[in-house]
């Protein structure tokens, strides 16, 4: 986990899988449905993980208050001192959590880039708990790519994209890489 949010180069062998407007259109389907399952924007909390889920939550917000004209909370939910490898990697860069209400009785709606293992939404779920008592916690993701390790399961997914566990997937995020796009890579090269 980079704390720092660096844009980072496509690898050479990246396949295109989506495109900026594939995004957007997962992005606007993804807002309508955090909408129908909330029934509205009452008590809802958007917590992007950093890096790229922190810009992604802000679109959310966005295109609900498009939708709705509401504006509703956005934060962001670093969980680098939550991760279980941090003995491994005790060196690694502590980014920021910035949580704009109480999470007392919200719905808390975690937006990551990808979901993999599942390891980054468990150090969430437990970095949550250190914050407030939320009366549900959501997940929408852009990419579901598979391999779960732990038994989490997104309620909003863009794309679920089948891959090979040694292949890589970056999404690239124009606030923080310059352009949108997913693409599907050979690990060793990512
Ligand atoms: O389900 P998992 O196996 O935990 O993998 C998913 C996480 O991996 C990536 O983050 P990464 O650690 O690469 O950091 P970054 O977001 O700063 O690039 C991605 O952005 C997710 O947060
Ligand atoms: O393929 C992967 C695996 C973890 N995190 C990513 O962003 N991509």
């Amino acid at each position: 986990m980079s704390a720092t949010h660096e844009p980072r180069p496509a690898p050479d062998d990246a396949r295109v899988i989506w495109d900026a407007d594939d995004i957007a259109r997962a992005m606007r389907r993804i807002a309508h449905q955090i909408l129908e399952t909330n029934r509205g924007t009452h008590h809802l909390v958007l917590l992007g993980i950093p890096s790229r889920g922190a810009p992604l939550a802000h679109r959310l917000a966005a295109l609900i208050a498009d939708a709705e004209g509401v504006e509703v909370p956005v934060g962001e939910l670093d969980i680098t001192m939550y991760r279980d490898d941090l003995r491994r990697h005790p060196t690694r860069p502590v980014g920021r959590t910035r949580v704009p209400v109480s999470l007392d009785g919200a719905t808390v709606v975690l937006v990551d880039d990808v979901l993999y293992s599942g390891r980054t939404i468990a150090a969430a779920m437990d970095a949550l708990k250190d914050l407030g008592r939320p009366r549900a916690v959501r997940l929408a993701v852009l990419i579901d790519r598979g391999h779960h390790e732990l038994p989490i399961q997104a309620d909003h997914v863009g794309k679920d994209l089948p891959t090979a566990s040694d292949e890589h997937v970056r999404v690239r995020i124009a606030e923080i890489d310059g352009s949108d796009a997913v693409t599907l890579s050979s690990a060793k090269e990512a």
